[in-house]
C-alpha cells in the first residue's frame, strides 16, 4: 500500500509557529522597513575581471555617469585585482587604471569614488595617486586571515582623510569567530567599515549572517559591516539580504552582476528587492534597471552566468577571479576545467596563487598522459 500524505494541519498554530511566522516575515516585503544602507557599485572594478581588464575610457564614462544618474552613492574603479593589479600574473589592463579613475571623476559630482588595494600588489603611493584624481574611499583587501598586512595601508588612507574600508576576502575559509577577530584588527588600524567578502560565491545566507554578527560582536559595533556577495550558487541577493538582516549596512553590487565568476549581486536586483523589503538605499530603481540593460550589458564581453565553471567555483570554494585563468589553463593543457577547479578547491588556494592553476593543469595533463589506455 502506498503512503498517505496529509495535506494541511487541522490544529491551531502553536506559539512557536507564530514566532516563526514573525521571524520569516522579516525577510518578506516591508520586513526590514527603516533600515538604511549604503550601496557600492563595483561594476568598474569587479567587472574588470569579467572583461579581462579591458575597460575603455568611454565605457567608464558611460557607466559612471549612469550610476550617478541612478543616485548610487559610491562607485569603485580599479583593475579587478586592485590598484597596480595590471601585470602578467593578474592580467594586463587595456587602459591605465588611473585614466579610468580620472574618467569616472570627470563625469561624477555627488558620487564618491572608491578604489581597491591589495597590500603587496598595490602600495601606499597608489592610494595617493588615486586620491589626487578624485578617489575618496579606500578599500583595503586581504585574505580573511591576514588583516595584519593591511595595517599600514589602512592607517595611511585614514591619515589622508579617505573613508577607509577593510575587505576580508574568501571569508568562507574562516570561522565566524576568526572573521570577527580579523575585523577587529582592521578596526584597530582605523577601518571604518569592514566587509565580509564571499570571493568564491560559496557562502549560504546563514554563513553571511554569522560572520556579520561575529564582526559586530568583536568590534563592539564600532565599525559598520559590509557585504560583498558573488552569485556562483545563485545566492548573492539572498545572501546580501541575510547580511543586512544581521546588521550589515554597506552592500556591494554590480550592474547586471558584472563581476568575477557568475558575477556579483546585480545592482538592479539589489535595488529592487531592497526597496520591496523596505530597506532604504536612495537609489532610483528604475534608473538602475535601465542602466544595467542599456549601459552595462552592451559592454559585457561575455555573459556572467551560473554555468558549469561558475557553479563549480562556488561548490569548490574557489576564488572567483581564478575563472579566466582556469579557462586558459584548461585550453592550454587539454584538461577539463572542472578537474582544475575541484583540485584548486581541494588545495585551498587563495588570491595571489594564480600560478598554481597552471601547475595543477600541467599535473593533471601529465597524469592523464601517464595513465594506461583503456
Ligand atoms: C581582488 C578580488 O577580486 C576582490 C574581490 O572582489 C573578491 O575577493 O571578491
Ligand atoms: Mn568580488
Amino acid at each position: 500500500m502506498s503512503a498517505v500524505y496529509r495535506l494541511g494541519r487541522e490544529t491551531a498554530p502553536s506559539p512557536v509557529h507564530t514566532q516563526q511566522v514573525q521571524a520569516a516575515a522579516d525577510f518578506g516585503a516591508g520586513g526590514m522597513a527603516g533600515i538604511e544602507v549604503t550601496l557600492v557599485d563595483s561594476t568598474l572594478r569587479d567587472g574588470s575581471h569579467a572583461v579581462n581588464h579591458q575597460f575603455t575610457v568611454e565605457q567608464v564614462r558611460a557607466v559612471a555617469a549612469s550610476l550617478e544618474a541612478a543616485r548610487v552613492p559610491v562607485i569603485e574603479v580599479s583593475h579587478g585585482d586592485g590598484l597596480s593589479g595590471s601585470s602578467l600574473v593578474y592580467g594586463l589592463s587595456g587602459t591605465d587604471e588611473y585614466d579610468l579613475i580620472r574618467a569616472a571623476a570627470e563625469v561624477t559630482t555627488d558620487t564618491a569614488l572608491a578604489v581597491l588595494l591589495l597590500p603587496g600588489i598595490g602600495v601606499r603611493h597608489d592610494l595617493d595617486r588615486a586620491q589626487e584624481l578624485g578617489a575618496s574611499v579606500a578599500r583595503i583587501a586581504t585574505h580573511c586571515t591576514e588583516a595584519d598586512i593591511a595595517d599600514v595601508h589602512i592607517r595611511h588612507a585614514r591619515d589622508r582623510g579617505m573613508l577607509t574600508v577593510g575587505f576580508l576576502m574568501m571569508s568562507h575559509m574562516a570561522t565566524p569567530a576568526v572573521v570577527g577577530a580579523q575585523a577587529r584588527i582592521m578596526a584597530d588600524s582605523g577601518a571604518e567599515v569592514v566587509y565580509v567578502v564571499d570571493s568564491a560565491g560559496a557562502m549560504l545566507p546563514g554563513d553571511f549572517a554569522a560572520r556579520v554578527l561575529a564582526i559586530r560582536d568583536a568590534t563592539d559595533d564600532s565599525v559598520l559591516v559590509g557585504v560583498h556577495a558573488h552569485h556562483n550558487l545563485g545566492l548573492a541577493v539572498a545572501n546580501s539580504l541575510a547580511a543586512v538582516h544581521a546588521g550589515a549596512r554597506w552592500v556591494d553590487a554590480c550592474g547586471v552582476g558584472l563581476g568575477a565568476g557568475a558575477g556579483n549581486a546585480p545592482l538592479e536586483m539589489i535595488a529592487a528587492s531592497f526597496e520591496r523589503a523596505g530597506i532604504g538605499t536612495g537609489v532610483d530603481v528604475r534608473a538602475a534597471i535601465d542602466l544595467a540593460e542599456d549601459v552595462v550589458r552592451p559592454v559585457m564581453a561575455r555573459p556572467v552566468q551560473g554555468d558549469r565553471p561558475s557553479v563549480l567555483l562556488g561548490y569548490a570554494g574557489v576564488y572567483g577571479s581564478f575563472l579566466i585563468h582556469a579557462e586558459r589553463a584548461a585550453a592550454q593543457f587539454g584538461v577539463p576545467i572542472a578537474d582544475i577547479l575541484l583540485e584548486i578547491g581541494r588545495r585551498k588556494a587563495v588570491g595571489g596563487q594564480e600560478d598554481l592553476i597552471v601547475e595543477v593543469a600541467a599535473g593533471l595533463a601529465a597524469a592523464r598522459a601517464a595513465a594506461p589506455v583503456g
